[in-house]
């Protein structure tokens, strides 16, 4: 009988808790064993610690789009480096601040940057501050993002109403609620049908032909970068019915609709997508950053009314 020496690869213990790789693990499974639910409960008792109002709507904001957070008052900022397992965002164009305080008549949360897989996070590690915002107290999250137009009806500079995803990470098998799933986070099968607010959804349209914006409404399609698309691919995402194409959010809204909030989503369409091999033109995220600073504020002003009309009526 032979012996069987044990490979490193065999002999590498399973993590018991932390970040770092187990053997036959999914990643998305270990991020989801280390932020417990007792674990996200200690987050959120030490900014409690801090901020002493609970937040009613929590904001997430894109790629240059942080400046809604300066609209804030009685501001509470805490830098993410300071809240213990918090993560940081690493990408040009997105601060990392959580900042509390007063957005016309409400308690908000708005995350000053956000994590996108790209910069090596899991698709769980760079949703899970939305189970935060939740627990703090949190039930309506605005979630914005830059965005490339692959719809051709499309300008730089439109901003689109996500009215659906496709979640390409998902779709292969990537989710970021793979793994043990605490219920009372959520269910083990949730629904996503209607992650993105059907009310909200005609809220928001009232507010912007009151401004005489013209909102385009849409899906959007979350890929997991950092490349921009080729033109095959972009011609794919039409076929598929995509609007619009980025690298965040549909991570976001996945946790969201597991834990119950009440979801908007306002994609700025910051540049154009590649559709023919006769196109010179390429995104570049400078180019982004500053489209986004460049629409802010018609952004923010929606955003502004939209919590407004929350607050008149908040169903
Ligand atoms: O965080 P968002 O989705 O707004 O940022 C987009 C996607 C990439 O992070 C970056 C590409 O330019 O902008
Ligand atoms: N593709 C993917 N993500 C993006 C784009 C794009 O064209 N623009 C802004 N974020």
């Amino acid at each position: 009988m032979s012996h069987h020496t044990r490979s490193p690869i065999e002999s590498t213990p399973i993590a018991e808790s932390g970040p770092s790789a187990s053997v036959g693990e999914h990643p998305n499974a270990i991020t989801n064993r280390f932020y417990t639910y007792e674990r996200v409960q200690d987050i959120v008792s030490f900014i409690q610690n801090i901020v002493p109002t609970k937040p009613e709507i929590a904001i997430i904001c894109g790629s240059g789009l942080g400046g809604l957070a300066e609209l804030i008052t009685d501001k509470i900022v805490i830098p993410y480096v300071d809240i213990p397992h918090f993560p940081r965002s690493t990408v040009v164009g997105h601060r990392s601040n959580l900042v509390f305080g007063v957005l016309n008549g409400l308690y908000v949360v708005c995350m000053q940057g956000r994590f996108h897989p790209y910069e090596g996070y899991t698709t769980a590690t760079c949703a899970f501050p939305v189970r935060v915002m939740r627990m703090l107290g949190a039930h309506t999250l605005i979630v914005t993002c830059a965005a490339g137009g692959v719809n051709k009806g499309y300008s730089v500079g439109d901003i689109m109403l996500i009215k659906d995803h496709l979640n390409f990470p998902n779709l292969a098998g990537n989710n970021p609620l793979i793994g043990h799933n605490d219920e009372r986070f959520g269910p083990r099968f949730p629904p996503v049908g209607h992650a993105y607010d059907r009310q909200y959804l005609s809220k928001m349209k009232q507010i912007a032909s009151k401004h005489s914006v013209e909102l385009r409404e849409g899906v959007y399609c979350g890929l997991g970068g950092p490349c921009y698309e080729t033109i095959a691919e972009i011609n794919m995402l039409r076929l598929l019915g995509g609007d619009a194409v980025g690298m965040s959010t549909v991570h976001e809204v996945t946790l969201a609709a597991h834990c119950g909030f009440r979801t908007l989503g306002l994609a700025l369409i910051t540049n154009k997508c590649l559709w023919d091999y006769d196109t010179t033109y390429e995104p570049v995220h400078e180019d982004v950053i500053r489209i986004s600073e460049l629409k802010a504020n018609e952004l923010q002003q929606l955003i502004y009314d939209f919590i407004g009309s929350v607050k008149q009526n908040p169903t």
